[in-house]
């Protein structure tokens, strides 16, 4: 996160509580039902009183930046962990994942020649939609787990029940986590030579990596290229970096949500983009009314049972001014049906004449229960979602924005597949996640390869 030409936002509690609040009157899904609604209102009233997480300035900058994926003139890589987790706000795990997503955006940088626009799933993805409300393990029911910022991971009565005090804490991990990564990215750490010198690390050491070596060679040439022509070398040690999450806890969204002085506009200041989920993405429900009423860039999940016609409404009721960057259109469909359920929204959105980004999260559509129980992806599925993804957009001529993916930093064995494959009867080993599988390092790294090999055959 580079903040340049960012004004500070104030807040105006009063104004904020009134026009961002319209969803109130509204059905919202998947919201905890709080035992104490009175200690949830003082969180509440604690949270509209915190100083912003970020600038209304960086979201409109992102906005410009997701206008020039829309435009095909740039590619998004979005990712992270599927739930940030508490305990995990440390320094190695936030380096971790840091150092994955600039490697792959070092790759991808190269092979689309275009900006790769970097937003990590991080800084407040703390709460889970789920499918069912309730878990049973061995004849005892209880809550499902919806994410740190609503209850306890452990299965007992205790820890499952919704307790608002953790919305403060989520504000506190966002705050720590942002605050860490405006260092890493802006202090020398994300230095693009460096990242390189780590990718030409993972292609010796990765068994997939003879693939890769061309593609590393040709990006050490460019480097040395650059440098020879005397390139500023300040140029390559910063870079911008933006935190998104999705926007399911209403009354934590809203709390932060404020009139930025500037314009008079509102602004959900707990991440530089929010996105609506695929739960609970009902037209004339509480999500989409909150995100119509804020000034972020709004991405969308689709899944598919989207159809052509709800597409188009998101895009009335959320990009009104058909402003390019404002809507991102982030596609989940699974690897057996991108090809059949994508071509007529691209086509029917395109022939509107709105220009959104189209991205693909090949996750969410292809999840199973191993024999073991752990809910897992095979690589080969989330490889073939995108390919997908590209296919649709090379036959219709439009441009395939990029990836929206969960991963970690870490050498995790939750997802099944990649050059360094992780079997089935590995999977309890390092099963980390708190609700679904990610792509380790070595996975993630090998995914932003083989999608840079996609680009250009592109
Ligand atoms: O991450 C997304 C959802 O929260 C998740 O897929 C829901 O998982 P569930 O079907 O186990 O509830
Ligand atoms: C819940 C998620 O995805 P979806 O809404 O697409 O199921 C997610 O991305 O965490």
């Amino acid at each position: 996160m580079r903040p340049r030409n960012v004004e500070a936002v104030t807040v105006n509690a009063k104004t904020s509580s009134s026009a961002g609040n319209t969803w109130r009157n509204l059905p919202a899904a998947q919201q905890p039902e709080y035992p104490d609604t009175e200690a949830l209102r003082a969180v509440v009233a604690d949270l509209e009183s915190y100083p912003p997480l970020v600038f209304a300035g960086e979201c409109d900058q992102l906005r410009a930046r997701l206008a020039a994926v829309a435009k095909g003139e740039a590619f998004l890589l979005q990712g992270g962990d599927c739930a940030e987790a508490f305990d995990a706000v440390s320094a190695d795990h936030i380096r971790n994942k840091l150092k994955t997503l600039l490697q792959m955006g070092a790759v991808l940088t190269y092979a689309a020649s275009v900006p790769v626009v970097k937003v990590g799933r991080i800084a407040g993805q703390y709460s889970k939609p789920r499918s069912k409300p309730t878990e049973t393990r061995d004849g005892v029911t209880l809550p499902t787990y919806r994410g740190d910022s609503v209850n306890g991971f452990d299965f007992t009565e205790e820890a499952r029940v919704p307790d608002p005090e953790r919305l403060k804490r989520m504000y506190h991990a966002s705050a720590s986590t942002l605050n860490l990564v405006r260092a890493f990215t802006t202090g020398g750490y994300a230095d693009l030579r460096q990242v390189h010198a780590w990718n030409q690390d993972f292609v010796k050491s990765s068994p997939s990596g003879q693939r890769y070596e061309q593609l590393a060679r040709e990006i050490d040439n460019a480097l040395n290229f650059m440098h020879a022509c005397g390139a500023d070398p300040e140029e390559f040690k910063t870079v911008e970096f933006y935190a998104s999450h999705e926007a399911l806890l209403l009354d934590y969204e809203s709390a932060l949500t404020r009139v930025d002085s500037r314009t008079g506009q509102l602004y959900d200041v707990s991440g530089h983009m929010v996105w609506i989920g695929e739960r609970t993405r009902q037209l004339d429900h509480a999500h989409i009314e909150f995100a119509s009423k804020i000034r972020n860039p709004i991405g969308i999940k689709l899944g598919p049972t989207t159809t052509a016609e709800e597409a188009l409404q998101y895009i009335d009721r959320l990009d009104p001014e058909r402003e390019p960057g404002r809507l991102t259109f982030i596609v989940r469909m699974g690897a057996d049906k991108i090809r059949d359920k994508l071509p007529e929204l691209v086509e029917k959105v395109t022939a509107s004449g709105a220009t959104v980004a189209w991205i693909t999260d090949p996750m969410h559509g292809n999840t199973y229960e191993a024999a073991s129980g752990h809910k897992t992806r095979r690589f080969d599925d989330v490889l073939d979602e995108v390919k997908g993804f590209f296919e649709v957009h090379k036959v219709l001529g439009t441009h395939p924005g990029g990836i929206h993916v969960e991963l970690t930093g870490d050498d995790v064995t939750e997802c099944v597949g990649g050059g360094d494959e992780i079997f089935v009867d590995d999977l309890h080993q390092r099963y980390e996640t708190a609700c679904d599988p990610r792509l380790n390092r070595s996975q993630s790294l090998d995914l932003a390869f083989l999608v840079a090999e996609m680009y250009r055959d592109q």
